[in-house]
């Protein structure tokens, strides 16, 4: 049979991985796909590197837009990153016929909806295992190993970079600036670590995984995104002391009125086999009714890492690209037309459980007004520490009982407007992810 060829637009980090996965373990991968997966075509920016490894035994250029019209290509893949070049490059290739593997969740968290509804009107596949969590199936988990389940949530550490920074930071107690170009160097952040750092990364996967697992268009601009920018070091040496661990945690969780879609740091109990989960590796937690949880582990970043998934997503659509396009596995789980609109909730209606610092004066009567502010607002609390904080002065934390967002910022304002509260209160989510 003749091989399979696919033609590698952009040959960087990812790019040449793929290729070095594919050449190594040609062999076994022609067995298990049932015939010679081959790169055929390359096309990149800056073809030097791509010309060094291919010598004259494979095209390489710098005309993408010639390798997405090229009939000789079966299977494009899309590895040059970006949401401009990269979407026309994409819905050229399904226009043309071409299915597509792409590594890239930005172009699909914001485009995703487009590129879909356009490869099932044209019959072709638009594989993406690579771009959620990298080398972890966890794609392949939600829409087909999970496929009996109600999914009920999920919660992931789906950012390399921010996992390894909290990390460093909790171990090593070095300040944020420091392990963030600690991160640079070893090569976990992207050149410009604007996206790890504030949470859109870790977002663009989160958005994907919800509508796999709720059957729910791609809905980025409704996610609640915050970074780790903000995290101050004794809120992770405290939460330390009080048995948590904090991490930037991507939520996504079904509710009677809608589905919570949010991105944020949050304290974790540290017993929580997801707690432990540091450095560069991520972890996805996804509770089904049938089921309960279940949890992926692995690196989501990394060159053959990531190929691994690249790879993988070639051998399906070698596996399937003769099979009945209405009979193979939908792009986001559930069929096009099955899709719901259960609406994203804002995040003033998110529930959950907080953590709250502030620093007050240190007299009697101070307590009780705070605990009276907080049960104006229906918020419960859970369990409190105090510790002196110099003269006259007290830090104290409060842990909170499941409370709404709304509520809670309304408390929050309420008591930073009164005379004996010194400070800001530092608000953190805590996750019992149960
Ligand atoms: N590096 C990683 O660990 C992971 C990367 N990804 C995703 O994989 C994709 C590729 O990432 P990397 O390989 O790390 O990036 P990279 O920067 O190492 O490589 C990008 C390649 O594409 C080329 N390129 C970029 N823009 C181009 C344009 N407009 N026209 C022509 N060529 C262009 C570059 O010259 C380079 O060869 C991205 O979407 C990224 O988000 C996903 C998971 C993990
Ligand atoms: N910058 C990302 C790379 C993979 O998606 C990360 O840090 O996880
Ligand atoms: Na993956």
């Amino acid at each position: 049979m003749n091989p399979m060829k696919v033609g590698l637009l952009g040959f960087g980090v990812v790019g040449s991985g793929t290729y070095a996965v594919l050449t190594r373990n040609a062999e076994e991968i022609s067995r298990r796909a049932g015939r010679q997966i081959v790169v055929s075509k390359v096309a990149t920016r800056t073809p030097a590197k791509a010309v060094a490894v291919f010598g004259d035994r494979v095209p390489v250029s710098n005309d993408l837009a010639g390798l997405v019209a090229d009939p000789e290509v079966d299977i494009v893949v899309e590895l040059i990153g970006g949401t401009t070049r990269a979407r026309e490059l994409v819905l050229a290739a399904i226009e043309n016929g071409k299915h597509v593997v792409t590594a890239n969740k930005a172009l699909l968290a914001l485009h995703g909806n487009e590129i879909f509804a356009l490869a099932s009107k044209k019959g072709v596949m638009v594989a993406f295992e690579a771009a959620v969590a990298g080398g972890i199936p966890i794609i392949k988990a939600i829409r087909e190993g999970l496929t009996a389940n109600r999914i009920q949530w999920l919660a992931g550490i789906i950012n390399g970079t921010t996992n390894f920074i909290l990390s460093q930071m909790r171990e090593h107690g070095l300040p944020y600036e420091t392990v963030l170009a600690q991160a640079q160097q070893l090569g976990y952040a992207e050149a410009d670590p604007a996206g790890d750092v504030k949470g859109i990364d870790a977002a663009h996967k989160l958005t994907l995984m919800a509508s796999l697992a709720f059957g729910i268009p791609i809905q980025f601009s409704k996610a609640h995104i915050e970074g780790i920018a903000d995290l101050d070091q004794q809120d992770i040496v405290y939460a330390e002391r009080l048995g948590y661990r904090i991490k930037l945690l991507g939520i996504t969780r079904r509710r009677e009125q809608g589905i919570e879609l949010r991105v944020h740091p949050a304290l974790v109990p540290n017993k929580r086999l997801i707690a432990n989960v540091e450095g560069a590796m991520n972890a996805v937690v996804v509770n089904g009714d049938a089921v309960g949880d279940t949890l992926y582990y692995g690196p989501g970043a990394g060159s053959e890492a990531t190929a691994s998934a690249v790879v993988a997503d070639l051998v399906d659509v070698t596996r399937l690209h003769t099979s009945d396009p209405g009979n193979r596995v939908p792009h986001l789980a559930f069929q096009p037309g099955a899709l719901s609109d259960t609406p994203i909730l804002d995040m003033e209606d998110v529930r959950t459980s907080y953590y709250l610092r502030l620093s007050v004066e240190d007299r009697s009567g101070v307590l009780a007004d705070l605990t009276r502010i907080l049960a104006d607002h229906q918020i419960s609390i859970n369990s409190m520490m105090q510790e002196q904080d110099g003269e006259n002065r007290a830090i104290i934390i409060f842990l909170t009982h499941e409370a709404r967002e709304g509520d809670v910022n309304t408390a929050i304002k309420t008591i930073e407007a009164m005379p004996f509260v010194y400070s800001s209160i530092t608000r953190i989510r805590l996750e019992h992810l149960d």
